[in-house]
């Protein structure tokens, strides 16, 4: 194709498709890139990203939105210089009100269907801590680049509480079953150069601009690619993890209400709500 018929293609997608977004978001801020019409969705939850109910809500919310537009791709970063995102909001997990955690699990759920199965490109511009949820937001992703001198993983033994599978999964489509076993039995946190050893990001980044340029050029891959094809092929590789997990939501709900309410498991919660603020007392 001519790069001039191909220029006057994109052009007129742009036009047809342009998405349009609620400006009614509280804990995210959304915006498209003139140049490439990629959106950015940048989490705005301080002081650390931790993912409620509402922020789950609005993710999914968003992520519809760019289904429903076509979007071109997007890169999922965060407003905070040092957290990408803490995981999930421990207060949804700690002495949980059983309807609310059930309206939670379900958020959390649809986030990841949707965002690990867009068809459209996304990249995570891992701009700061990236512990439990935080990294299995990212391995939705297709692709990773992240900031020197953070932390990544699925840490949830560290807290007594265990990766469900289709947070598993995920990891195993990202690194191998023998890095992903090492990982989650546990609990560890790589440092950005350690992931990159390991596969569980693709490129380092010195700061935040870079890590959005590098996320930015990942987009460039499929210019030439015809959407369709890409979202079967992404389809084919990762619809089945879906699929069981849809065939599954509602005893995975429950089956997590009953385990995260057990006396034991919500003592593990306290200390480790502990451990942090007594971090922060020592530090002060
Ligand atoms: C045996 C069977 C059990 C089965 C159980 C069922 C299965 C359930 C699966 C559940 C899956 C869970 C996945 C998760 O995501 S769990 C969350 C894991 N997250 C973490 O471990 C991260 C904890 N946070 C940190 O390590 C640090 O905060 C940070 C991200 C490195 C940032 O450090 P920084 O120094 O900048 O900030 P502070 O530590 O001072 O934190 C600021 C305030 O934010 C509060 N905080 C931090 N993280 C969370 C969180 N995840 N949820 C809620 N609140 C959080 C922290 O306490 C500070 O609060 P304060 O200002 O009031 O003191």
């Amino acid at each position: 194709m001519m790069a001039s018929t191909r220029s006057l293609l994109r052009t007129k997608s742009l036009i047809s498709n342009l998405p349009r977004f609620s400006s009614n978001y509280k804990c995210l801020d959304v915006s498209v890139n003139n140049d490439n019409n990629i959106t950015t969705v940048t989490l705005k939850r301080p002081p650390v990203n931790s993912l409620n109910l509402d922020l789950l809500s609005e993710i999914s919310d968003v992520l519809t939105d760019l289904k429903k537009s076509k979007s071109p791709g997007m890169i999922l970063t965060s407003s905070s210089d040092k957290v990408f995102t803490a995981g999930l909001d421990i207060m949804e997990m700690h002495k949980p009100d059983p309807e609310r955690f059930k309206q939670f699990w379900y958020a959390l759920q649809d986030v990841w269907m949707k965002l690990y199965g867009s068809p459209f490109p996304t990249a995570a511009a891992i701009n700061g801590h990236a512990p439990a949820g935080g990294c299995l937001l990212a391995m939705c992703c297709e692709y990773r680049v992240m900031v020197q001198n953070f932390n990544i993983g699925l840490n949830e033994t560290q807290l007594g509480i265990v990766a469900p599978i289709w947070f598993i999964k995920t990891m195993l489509n990202t690194i191998s079953i023998r890095d992903t076993e090492l990982a989650l039995t546990t609990g560890r946190l790589f440092k950005t150069d350690e992931a990159l050893a390991v596969g569980l990001i693709d490129e380092m980044a010195t700061d935040k601009a870079d890590a959005l340029k590098k996320a930015n050029a990942f987009f460039e891959r499929f210019e030439m690619i015809p959407p369709i094809a890409r979202a079967y092929t992404k389809d084919s590789l990762r619809g089945s993890d879906i699929e069981d997990l849809k065939k599954n939501r509602e005893k995975d709900i429950q089956t997590t209400l009953s385990l995260i309410t057990q006396p034991k498991v919500q003592q593990g919660l306290e200390f480790y709500l502990a451990l942090l603020k007594n971090k922060k007392e020592s530090a002060a």
